[in-house]
């Protein structure tokens, strides 16, 4: 009974509780600042200039190969010596940020590099810059997968805050050693000592579970079991739980309205323009190399103001790249690109094409989205959020505008009753349609669709290529990858058949598809109709 009031004597210490203060301030002050530094170590170790990476590279192997107590002194004795006197506290916080700021990197990089980078390019198609891109897209979802490491990064700290000792900073530990040297009572002084220490190390973990959930994007208006207590102090936000998410609905618009929709909507980017009457979209020359292998040879292509231009070709043949460039997802080697008589990403300079810093605005200032195979819809946004975000962080487009756009944009694609779904929720044809919304709502003058049926199920291809008729009949000008031949022959103004990374032949889709004057074409024509069959057979 003794031995326990004298721990509880201890453990209720306002002495020892001052040390333990001490401590969490030294622990939050480097926790926050070692991980502003380690993002930004994080980002130049993923830099492309090799001399950048290296030099970050160095950084993180000189912080985690070198005791913590070394640097303390290190720092305690270098700072003086160049002038810069501070206290031992400001000197533990120094030291102490800038070796978590070595481990955060690597945790934050980590947890970077675990979010498909298909996010980033979505991203990109839509005019937004890297830092929008890294602080809306990929470090909330990246922060999922950093938040337990950096809590045991936290805990760790905290108790590794006793060494500050060495530099006269007063903590938990060097105060119980004080305590201990007058009174000889270790067994009950370090019991004590040590409970403080749990209480504050179940206090981070506390927060750690706290955060966890409110980063989780399921978090919903009725709260998601298991987290009990949470949901009452957390914002409320309003997703949709996996069982209220019903089946693939029917578009709820006609076609017709659906394009009258899309018109009024569009507006401003698809009205054919009287004084120019030069084609939208002009392709010179283009060459285009991976390492030894040529993969666009000379490609010349022009596409007018609200024509269709479907590209047809076997697997490898480069179609894909062709959209990329376009776009400037991927840059030229040879030729250059016009959309409405401008570059993006480049400029002309001395007769040559240089690329432009800027190029995500460039992007959203000509005017051209693109749509994806994999739909690549941000993982961490509602359907909604996706269609609201480009408009708002691109464009300046005030919230409730962006809001009543995006929900009549989700109408007109027949998912008004999906907004608040995140995208794993939804089926491929509904992503894929509310990808289309997505790219819509930033007023694109052109679209390109890399192969937007090719990831989903027959029976959701029809609802898609539903919506992309639609958009046609509406005027845009759009390029389509495609392996839909019957959406080709009707929806298509002209069809380019692309193989070896060239333009075999094109011209009306009636006569490239029916009657080819190419054997290339012939060929993959008999392939495609071959594997159609088989498949219904
Ligand atoms: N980033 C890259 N690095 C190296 N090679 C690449 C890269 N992107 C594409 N390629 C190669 O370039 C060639 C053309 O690819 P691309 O994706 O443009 O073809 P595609 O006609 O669209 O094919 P698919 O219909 O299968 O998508 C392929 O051989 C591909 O492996």
């Amino acid at each position: 009974m003794d031995f326990l009031s004298q721990v509880l004597g201890y453990f209720t210490s306002g002495f020892l509780w001052d040390g333990a203060v001490l401590a969490v301030e030294i622990t939050a002050c480097s926790i926050v600042l070692g991980f502003i530094l380690g993002l930004g170590v994080a980002l130049l170790r993923m830099s492309r200039l090799t001399a950048v990476r290296a030099g970050a590279w160095f950084y993180i192997w000189l912080m985690r190969g070198t005791p913590q107590l070394l640097q303390l002194v290190f720092i305690f004795d270098a700072l003086p010596a160049i002038g810069l006197k501070f206290d031992s506290f400001t000197t533990a916080v120094i030291a102490f940020s800038l070796s978590e700021a070595a481990f955060a990197a690597e945790i934050i990089r980590g947890g970077i590099l675990s979010v498909n980078p298909q996010q980033g390019i979505a991203a990109s198609s839509l005019g937004m810059g890297p830092a929008t891109t890294l602080r809306r897209i990929v470090l909330p979802q990246a922060l999922r997968s950093i938040l337990p490491a950096l809590a045991g990064n936290a805990i760790g700290m905290l108790k590794m805050t006793s060494v500050a000792s060495v530099i006269f900073v007063s903590e938990l530990t060097f105060r119980s050693q004080q305590i201990v040297g007058q009174t000889f009572e270790f067994f009950t002084v370090f019991t004590g000592a040590a409970m403080i220490y749990l209480v504050l190390t179940s206090v981070i973990s506390a927060i750690q579970a706290y955060l966890e959930h409110a980063l989780d994007p399921e978090r919903s208006r009725g709260g998601v079991k298991g987290y009990g207590f949470l949901d009452k102090i957390l914002p409320k936000r309003s997703v949709a739980t996996p069982a209220k998410v019903g089946k693939s609905a029917a578009p709820a618009v006609s076609a017709a309205d659906r394009s009258e929709l899309v018109r009024k909507l569009l507006a401003d980017s698809v009205k054919p323009s009287s004084t120019d009457e030069e084609p939208l979209i002009v392709c010179r020359r283009l060459w285009k190399s991976y390492g030894d292998r040529d993969v666009l040879k000379g490609i010349g292509l022009e596409v007018n103001r609200g024509e269709v231009v479907a590209v047809l070709g076997p697997s490898g043949s480069g179609k894909s790249t062709l959209l990329r460039m376009i776009n400037h997802l991927e840059t030229l080697d040879e030729g250059e690109i016009t959309i409405g008589g401008r570059y993006v990403g480049y400029a002309k300079k001395d007769g040559k094409l240089v690329p432009t810093s800027g190029r995500a605005q460039a992007r959203a200032e000509v005017g051209v989205s693109m749509v994806f195979q994999n739909f690549n819809l941000f993982a961490n946004l509602t359907a909604l959020e996706n269609i609201m975000e480009a408009p708002i962080r691109v464009h300046g487009v005030p919230r409730d505008e962006a809001e009543k756009m995006a929900r009549q944009l989700l109408a007109t694609v027949g998912l008004s009753g999906h907004a608040d779904h995140l995208p794993h929720h939804l089926s491929g044809g509904q992503q894929q349609r509310v990808a289309i919304a997505r790219a819509l709502a930033v007023k694109p003058r052109v679209m390109l669709f890399d192969e937007p049926t090719s990831a989903l199920d027959p029976e959701l291809v029809g609802e898609v290529l539903s919506v992309m008729r639609s958009l046609a009949d509406a005027g845009m000008t759009m390029i389509v990858v495609t392996h839909e031949m019957n959406f080709a022959r009707e929806v298509a103004d002209r069809v380019v058949f692309f193989d070896e990374g060239e333009i075999v032949e094109q011209g009306r889709p009636e006569d490239v598809l029916d009657s080819p004057t190419k054997e290339r074409t012939r060929r993959f024509l008999n392939r495609l109709g071959g594997e159609a069959e088989a498949s219904e057979g």
